[in-house]
């Protein structure tokens, strides 16, 4: 794959309009936040960032093989988001996990998504709340890194071949900045399409 070929995303600010968006917001600050912790090394690591996930019944997550995420029930702006997504994109998504950046110095860092449990070449769906922050993707083998920067009200579709094919990240920055919520939809081998 040529480093010049842009990632197989779609961008599209205000898919919720804003009164939407803040409503949803509103909601997603009362939802159920954890602090995780990765293991690394024989090492515990809190994660740099609040998570929580909601999904269908059965489909849990696991992620850095330490982290298992149960789902809790559906709430119903949750459930209304995905309906929306799905009509409009034609993908399926049976978990939701969230994230809560509470500050420039939460974040993540490079990675794929390629959990099994999402099945092959899945398509993942974010939907950002709040707090404008730049999100940068770059192929697994390259340098050349494309920035999106990712507004209150957006959704960013990552296609498949984007887990199999490039990396992510929120990179941490020292401006200061307020918090911001993310979701992001993802299908599960286990999900009953409905
Ligand atoms: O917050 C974001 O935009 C990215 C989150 C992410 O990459 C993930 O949850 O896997
Ligand atoms: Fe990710």
């Amino acid at each position: 794959m040529s480093e010049n070929n842009l990632p197989p995303v779609e961008y599209i600010p205000n898919f919720l309009e804003t009164t939407l968006a803040d409503k949803l917001y509103k909601h997603c600050q009362q939802l159920a936040w954890e602090q995780n912790n990765i293991r690394l090394m024989g090492k515990t690591i809190p994660v740099p960032r609040l998570e929580c996930m909601y999904g269908d019944e059965g489909c849990n997550y696991v992620y850095s093989k330490s982290v298992l995420l149960e789902p809790l029930r559906w709430t119903s702006p949750l459930s209304e988001v995905r309906s929306r997504i799905e009509s409009q994109t034609g993908y399926q998504f049976n978990i939701v996990l969230c994230n809560r950046y509470r500050t420039g110095l939460d974040s993540v860092g490079w990675h794929n998504d390629n959990e099994p449990s999402m099945g092959e070449t899945p398509a993942i769906a974010e939907i950002s709340l709040g707090q404008e922050r730049k999100f940068q993707m770059r192929p697994h083998s390259g340098e050349s890194i494309t920035d999106f920067w990712l507004e209150h009200g957006s959704l960013l579709l990552m296609k498949p071949g984007c887990q199999e094919n490039w990396v992510h990240q929120l990179p941490k920055t020292s401006r200061a900045l307020k918090e911001r919520i993310n979701l992001t939809f993802r299908p599960h081998i286990n999900g009953t399409s409905s």
